[in-house]
């Protein structure tokens, strides 16, 4: 296609002259010119956030005309037209641009990949003619079905302040305060956000809300309960896990304001959403809410930024919340102000049911390779014993995490990573968790020849054939064999396979369910009397300094899915095996005081120095010497040493990341700290440069993580 000299060129209707526009496309990552929009013209003005399609090489990409940007002083620059605009979709507006130029400026990417990523795929593929027909059937077929809505349930006195105050209007103009709902398990934060979500719709006739939820497999049972509640509303559900068209639907029905209320994953958060006024963010403490690749957002970091400039309201919800959180909303005291959130507590469960008794379990006491206590194993067959279920946890799926060979001390290490290849029973293979590596379980160590290779350590695999054993000669109350089934990322690879089997939990089938920590998050499992957690003891000594943060968060919230119904009647146990008991983590544990253990990480974490006391980002890369992916970060340090940005920033030395090698990769990270966040933004693009300075053939790919979760 021919290059139209710029805005002089005479194309066009008469009267309407060609004009130049800058527009968003998404580049790789580290080109030079993915800082900024491209230039483009176009015969007449297009707003702001008009969809087009442009030449970009030989190519023609989806690109976002973008707030105008000078042309660059650049001689003989030629400026080819745009190919199509998609003036039948409605402008992504100003508060969406405004997201996604900060995500890309916090979070070090380009404008044009945050703005093309947070679009659906299947948008890429299609004409105006196409996408026009697409508005055309959204409008006229609603997705709803003709129901008798679920009656809202009267709140109890905790759940109404808690509501009342979320809704309390702001003062004039200022945007309303954040709100942490510090909510038991089981205490009615639901019933808040359905609440929360119908007056923030009756309010004004286009107001949006978005919920977010961490897992995916948390979005069926919710998106049930939205769609009981709501059912004259088009709910547009935003998760990995739809198909290109569903979530095309999905967007168009949120961003054309049909959709009013839309119910995702992280990525929901980059949605459009032109008449958002609330935001839930439940479970807001899950690591899930970070994305690990590409540009590394908080989703929950920037549902705040994102409520405090649409003027919407917002709330976080948990059990557990995140120490920032929490740390953010601390009530004003001595010569403090306080924190920006509001914080909202609702202790207690709702009908009363109490919260599990904590049991500790000494295994010091225990032989070497006990892996059930006797006492465990007698609780759960009470519990069997009255048609009552008990959840087993276990953060590690497989047979066995490496096999070994006792006589030459062979393992079964990843030739590709500095790691075992986990056992895997059913299918006998030895994989490897990190870089997929698998094979067919040797019938002889590898290196001798010995035919007796052994396991170490237990994985879920073996969990679920040792209760089989061990439980063997029990049966439920109506004389049947008990029935022990296994949730984790193995059994749920299939579409469909999770839900399949939390229904077959929910209607009783399960008597023992065993599983790794996906079973442990939000489920309302109704007949889990007894949770038991076996192997925690890693993290209490964890070089992350957010494990213990991570395992009493898990801890609580598995056993949050015990006694959630009153009704059951008997006492619910949360039971933990552990070699230190009187580990403090395990005495707030015991006491459900969230409150306790935060103020301990908390005086901790300040006289360290560390988040929230302190900001944080990391850089990682990736070389096939450990060395070279080392040189390289500690050269881009010293370089960016130098400049005035760098005062109050920190640069710790590179250290091998863990594992060190994944798929033949060398990794290697470098953790910057400021006690100042605006100093560290300032700080990051400066060392961006250096790290494009020093680049080299050696260094495979290279990332900047901010407020990284693990360290
Ligand atoms: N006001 C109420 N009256 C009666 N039942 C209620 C009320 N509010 C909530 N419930 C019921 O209490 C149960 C627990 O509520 P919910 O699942 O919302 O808890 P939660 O706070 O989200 O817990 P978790 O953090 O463990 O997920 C649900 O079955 C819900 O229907
Ligand atoms: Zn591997």
């Amino acid at each position: 296609m021919d290059s139209t000299p710029s805005a002089d060129s005479e194309s066009g209707a008469p009267g309407q002259e060609s004009q130049v526009l800058s527009v968003l496309v998404a580049l790789p990552a580290h080109s030079p010119l993915s800082a900024t929009p491209l230039h483009y013209t176009h015969t007449g003005r297009l707003p702001p956030g008009t969809l087009v399609r442009v030449p970009l090489g030989a190519r023609a990409v989806l690109g976002v005309v973008w707030d105008d940007v000078p042309l660059p002083q650049q001689e003989g620059l030629q400026l080819r037209p745009l190919l199509e605009a998609f003036t039948a979709l409605p402008p992504l507006d100003a508060s969406w641009r405004r997201l996604v130029t900060f995500t890309a400026h916090y979070y070090q990417r380009s404008m044009g990949e945050v703005a093309l990523s947070a679009l659906p795929p299947q948008l890429r593929d299609l004409d105006g003619t196409q996408l026009a027909r697409r508005l055309r059937k959204l409008a006229a077929d609603k997705g709803l079905e003709a129901r008798t809505a679920s009656a809202p349930l009267p709140l109890t006195p905790q759940q109404q302040q808690a509501l009342d105050t979320l809704l309390a209007p702001a003062d004039g103009g200022t945007a309303p305060r954040p709100c942490l709902l510090f909510g038991s398990t089981g205490s009615g934060k639901t019933e808040v956000y359905l609440q929360a979500v119908a007056r923030t719709l009756e309010q004004e006739p286009g107001a949006q809300v978005l919920v977010m939820v961490p897992e995916i497999n948390l979005t069926p049972q919710l998106e049930q309960r939205f769609a009981d509640r709501f059912p004259d509303q088009r709910i547009a559900s935003m998760h990995s896990g739809l198909t290109p068209a569903q979530r095309l639907q999905g967007w168009l029905a949120a961003h054309t304001g049909q959709a009013r209320i839309v119910l995702g994953t992280r990525m929901a958060v980059l949605a459009s959403l032109p008449g958002l006024r609330l935001i839930v963010v439940d479970e807001e403490h899950d690591p899930s809410y970070k994305q690990q690749e590409g540009a590394r957002y908080s989703a929950r970091d920037l549902a705040i930024y994102r409520a405090h400039h649409a003027q919407a309201r917002i709330l976080l919800g948990s059990a557990t919340p995140s120490l920032e959180s929490w740390h953010q909303s601390r009530p004003a005291g001595d010569g403090d102000a306080g924190g920006r959130y509001l914080r909202l507590a609702m202790p207690a469960r709702i009908g009363a049911a109490p919260l599990p008794r904590v049991r500790l379990v000494d295994m010091n006491h225990q032989h070497r390779r006990c892996v059930f206590s006797p006492q465990l194993l007698e609780a759960m067959a009470e519990r069997a014993a009255r048609g009552e279920q008990s959840m087993v946890l276990l953060n590690r799926r497989g047979y066995a995490p490496v096999l070994h060979c006792a006589d030459c001390g062979w393992k079964s290490e990843c030739p590709h990573c500095s790691a075992y290849r986990v056992f895997h029973k059913i299918d006998r293979t030895l994989r490897c968790h990190h870089c997929g590596f698998t094979e067919r379980v040797p019938r002889a160590c590898p290196s001798c020849g010995n035919l007796d290779v052994q396991t170490l350590g237990q994985g879920t695999e073996q969990l679920e054939e040792a209760l089989a054993h061990e439980l063997r000669a029990l049966t439920r109350p109506d004389g049947q064999p008990l029935v022990i089934a296994r949730v984790d990322a193995d059994t749920t690879r299939h579409a469909g396979s999770l839900e399949q089997q939390l229904a077959r939990v929910h209607s009783g089938d399960v008597d023992v369910l065993v599983g790794t920590q996906m079973i442990a998050k939000g489920h309302d499992f109704r007949r889990i009397t007894l949770v038991a957690a076996l192997n925690p003891d890693t993290a209490l000594f964890s070089s992350d300094f957010r494990a213990p943060e991570r395992l009493f968060s898990l801890l609580l919230q598995a056993g949050g899915r015990a006694g959630r119904d009153a009704a059951i009647g008997s006492t619910s146990e949360l039971w933990v095996q552990t070699r230190f008991p009187t580990h403090a983590l395990f005495a707030a544990l015991q006491r459900h005081d969230y409150p306790a253990f935060a103020a301990q990480q908390l005086e901790e974490r300040a006289a360290a120095g560390m988040p929230p006391f302190s900001y944080q980002a990391l850089v990682r890369a990736e070389s096939r010497e450990q060395q070279a992916a080392q040189d390289f970060l500690n050269a881009a340090s010293s370089a960016a040493a130098d400049v005035p940005e760098a005062a109050e920033v920190f640069c710790y030395p590179a250290i091998p990341m863990t594992p060190q090698r994944v798929a033949n990769r060398e990794r290697a990270q470098m953790l910057l700290e400021s006690g100042n966040r605006a100093a560290l933004q300032r700080f990051l693009p400066q060392l961006a440069q250096q790290l494009h300075a020093q680049r080299n053939r050696t260094i495979l790919r290279w990332a900047i993580d901010v407020d990284p979760l693990g360290i």
